[in-house]
């Protein structure tokens, strides 16, 4: 069987602070910080998707740049894709998370980042200081 696909919004200001969500569920995961997504549905593209996530998960529009790496394993049969975005319209409210924040560049590892997401965090550092 294949793998079950996550997508993951890195939604980037002007300012370069990032986006970052703390999950309210299930209990393992409950309190850590990820980037706003969720599983792609039968038949949909990854990019509507991921808009689609931001949509219910922030109430906000988006739009899709770069890809931030490959593949991230997560959890046995699922995989983690994650795309640098820009807010379109609409402020981020946690209308699934926990809570919200903008983190700035002095600030990416403030929160304790899923497993997961940590390296993403990380490849995302490497990207924005590049630009
Ligand atoms: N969305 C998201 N999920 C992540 C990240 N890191 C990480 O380990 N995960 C895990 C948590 C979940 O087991 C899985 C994604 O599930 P989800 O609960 O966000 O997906 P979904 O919105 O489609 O949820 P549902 O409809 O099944 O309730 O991936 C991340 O950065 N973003």
């Amino acid at each position: 069987m294949s793998e079950i696909v996550v997508v993951a919004a890195v939604i980037v200001d002007q300012e370069g602070r990032v986006l970052a969500a703390q999950r309210a569920q299930p209990p393992a995961l409950a309190g850590g910080w990820e980037f706003p997504g969720g599983k792609v549905d039968p038949g949909e593209s990854e990019a509507v998707a991921l808009v689609r996530e931001c949509r219910e998960e922030l109430g906000v529009e988006i739009e899709v740049g770069e890809r931030v790496g490959g593949n991230w394993p997560l959890a046995e049969g699922y995989v983690m894709r994650a795309w640098l975005c820009s807010l379109i319209s609409g402020t981020p409210e946690a209308k699934e998370h926990l809570a919200l924040r903008w983190l700035g560049p002095d600030e990416y590892y403030d929160v304790p980042w899923l497993g997961a997401d940590l390296p993403v965090m990380k490849t995302v550092e490497n990207l924005l200081l590049r630009d």
